[in-house]
């Protein structure tokens, strides 16, 4: 997703290079010079949201440090831009260690993952973003690494290759999946807590817009805040760059204050309309609903059709449009429902009715 970003060796000390790298991102990563610095909360009481993780989570580290151990493996799954990184870094922040950045992508060799963890001092947090995308050979070095803190080096090739065995200092492994299913079961099992983060509430996002506001000493009001809220897809990340766009709106074409109004005309100028849909959403709802006359049709012919590919297509866009009811994945491919022609203005046909929509499903 942003491989280019990734530096193996980034520290959670440093703040800077931190936010540098975890400014991009799918979902609406951008490059703003202000874009994550300071929006990232640092401990769990900033966090919002997420009630039910965030009680496990204290739990667990409540108690590694009692016990004065490193805290258990932990795996966060879910869309992007939920805060699996964010949490990561809390993480480490409360446990008082380092926190070591990278992907499943980046890590193309077992030598690159081995590199990474000779660096890790004991306690220290290993975020491994997209861990999903891990090659079998890395996931290998990876099993006794978190199990047994053993790191098992492959020394010369051929006949003459012998194995070295390393004992490591104890470290956490966080691992982030936009696809839990992708996981394999003998990866999925090492770790000590498996939790999936949902999509925010209104509410939530209001609170996430109010907080971000303070620290970019935005002026906002309660409603104005509600309007960007309502309209971010419920995800935090996109929360907050829609605050961005409405505040230049704010400050080139009214006085510089958030109310409703300002934060409703801004983002209809960026194309963001009042269910949070934006332009490539709404390609994606109008091509299923005409041109595919609503489904089914498989994945790739859908993101092909809108120029994307289909792995964004089926993390980023796909699963907000599922759980608005607008779009349904069947075995025979993408269908649109009712809400969809609605959104787009079309007339729903019979078949796409409510009270027919059950039979989308039959193999
Ligand atoms: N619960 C929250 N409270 C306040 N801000 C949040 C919360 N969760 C996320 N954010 C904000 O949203 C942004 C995106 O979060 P983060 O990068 O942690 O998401 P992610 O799930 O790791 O995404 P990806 O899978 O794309 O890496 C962060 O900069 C942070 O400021």
């Amino acid at each position: 997703m942003r491989d280019e970003f990734l530096d193996p060796n980034i520290r959670a000390d440093d703040e800077s290079a931190v936010s540098a790298v975890l400014a991009g991102g799918a979902a609406g990563g951008e490059a703003d010079a202000d874009s994550e610095v300071g929006l990232r909360p640092q401990a769990l009481d900033e966090f919002v949201g997420q009630r039910e993780l965030k009680e496990h989570l204290t739990i667990v580290l409540e108690a590694a440090r009692k016990r004065e151990q490193s805290v258990d493996h932990l795996l966060f799954a879910g869309p992007p831009g939920l805060g699996k990184t964010t949490l990561a870094g809390i993480v480490a922040v409360e446990m008082g260690v380092q926190l070591h950045i990278t992907s499943g992508p980046a890590l193309e060799r077992a030598g690159d993952l081995a590199a990474i963890l000779t660096k890790l001092e004991e306690g220290d947090v290993l975020f491994i973003d997209e861990i999903h995308r891990l090659s079998r050979s890395v996931e290998e070095i990876l099993y006794p690494a978190m199990e047994d803190f053993q790191l098992d080096i492959v020394v010369g090739k051929g006949p003459a290759a012998s194995s070295i065995r390393l004992t490591m200092p104890p470290f956490t492994l966080v691992g982030a999946t936009t696809r839990t299913g992708m996981i394999t079961g003998p990866l999925r099992d090492r770790f000590g807590l498996v939790a999936r983060l949902d999509y925010y509430d209104t509410d939530e996002l209001r609170m996430i817009v109010e907080r971000a506001a303070g620290i970019l000493d935005v002026d906002i009001d309660t409603d104005g805040a509600q309007q960007i809220a309502r309209r971010s897809r419920g995800t935090p990340r996109i929360a907050n760059r829609l605050l961005r766009r409405v505040r230049d709106f704010a400050e080139v074409r009214a006085d510089g204050s958030i109310t409703s109004t300002v934060a409703a005309e801004g983002l209809a100028l960026f194309g963001v309309d009042d269910r949070g849909l934006d332009k490539v959403d709404r390609a994606i709802l109008s091509n299923l609903c005409g041109q595919f006359g609503g489904g089914p049709v498989g994945l790739s012919t859908l993101a092909i059709s809108i120029g994307e590919q289909p792995e964004t297509v089926e993390d980023v866009y796909e699963p907000f449009l599922i759980t608005q009811g607008m779009i349904a994945r069947t075995p025979r491919g993408r269908v649109a429902l009712a809400a969809a022609y609605e959104h787009v203005g079309l007339e729903v046909p019979p078949s796409r009715a409510p009270e027919n929509a059950a039979t989308l499903f039959d193999g």
